[in-house]
């Protein structure tokens, strides 16, 4: 699993359907453009706030996409229960080559508790499952070691980490090498994660830049750490201006902007982005296009 996965916006039309074409387009324009890989229904695509019909909606033309381009299609499923997960993990398997299941938020339950949780859900699909870690949104931390337990099992293809800092726990997770994929989902920390051994990234901002997060994912793939170094340094503004607000309100008004997708409506609680931080964004875009 190596390489960039584009963490895809769920665009929607004026009226507020899901808009299939603006997504079709936008998963393409990754794609032709260097991602390895798809992610559908994270939280970049505000999955929590689609109804079933429109996460199937999203997932066909995904999979429809993925297909032409023969990539990989990454699922985000999961809630806070082990049996809804399981449920709308059976739904999305069909359409998905890894389910990216979210580590059980709000609830916190032991360490056994999450490890008993993914191997549950693991037993119910036939696809492999990539754990979400990110404790910041779920409220619920796990330790270098508990992680290097989930990565064990063998329903667990990788992971999906989002520390929001190079911790020692993330430390000790990639220290362990335990040949399973270290997906780096926290765009700022793509590069560092990769120089420490992670596979690949998951990145809402290469939804906009995926040439720069892929070139620079095979920059340090093929050794070239002062090339990987110097997109890093010019994707950073990007990255912190997309972020500066709730994501993907910022994301959506920028491609929005460059007419990736049509419209850029969030749904609520989401608001739309203050236009000053929209504007940094884009000049941070416009810069690294031209550099
Ligand atoms: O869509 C996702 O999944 C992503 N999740 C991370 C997060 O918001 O925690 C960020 C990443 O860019 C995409």
């Amino acid at each position: 699993m190596h390489g960039i996965n584009a963490a895809l916006v769920t665009p929607f039309t004026r009226s507020g359907e899901v808009d299939a074409k603006s997504l079709e387009r936008l998963a393409v324009h990754c794609l032709g453009n260097g991602a390895a890989g798809l992610v559908a229904l994270g939280t970049t695509g505000e999955a929590a706030l689609l109804t079933a019909e429109e996460r199937r909606t999203v997932l066909e033309v995904c999979r429809a996409v993925s297909i032409e381009h023969g990539a990989r299609l990454i699922v985000g499923a999961g809630t806070m229960g082990t049996a809804d997960t399981i449920r709308e993990a059976r739904e999305h398997a069909p359409l998905a080559d890894a389910l990216l299941v979210v580590v059980p938020y709000y609830l916190r339950p032991s360490d056994d508790g999450v490890i008993d949780h993914f191997a549950a859900v693991g037993a119910a699909v036939d696809v492999p499952l990539i754990a979400y870690n990110v404790p910041y949104r779920t409220g619920k931390p796990l330790s270098g070691e508990t992680l290097v337990r989930l990565l064990g099992l063998g329903c667990v293809a990788g992971i999906k980490h989002c520390a929001g800092a190079v911790d020692q726990d993330t430390l000790e997770m990639l220290a362990a090498d335990t040949g399973k994929a270290v997906l780096c989902g926290d765009d700022a920390y793509i590069y560092p994660m990769l120089q420490l051994g992670a596979s690949g990234g998951v990145a809402a901002s290469a939804c906009l830049a995926p040439r720069a997060y892929a070139d620079m994912a095979d920059a340090v793939r093929h050794g070239n750490a002062a090339r990987g170094l110097a997109l890093h340094n010019a994707l950073l503004p990007l990255a912190r201006a997309l972020f500066t607000e709730p994501s993907p309100s910022v994301l959506k008004a920028c491609l929005a902007e460059i007419g990736l997708i049509d419209d850029p409506a969030v749904r609520a609680p989401l608001h739309a982005p203050h236009p000053e931080t929209v504007a940094e964004a884009l000049h941070a875009f416009r810069r690294l296009s031209f550099a």
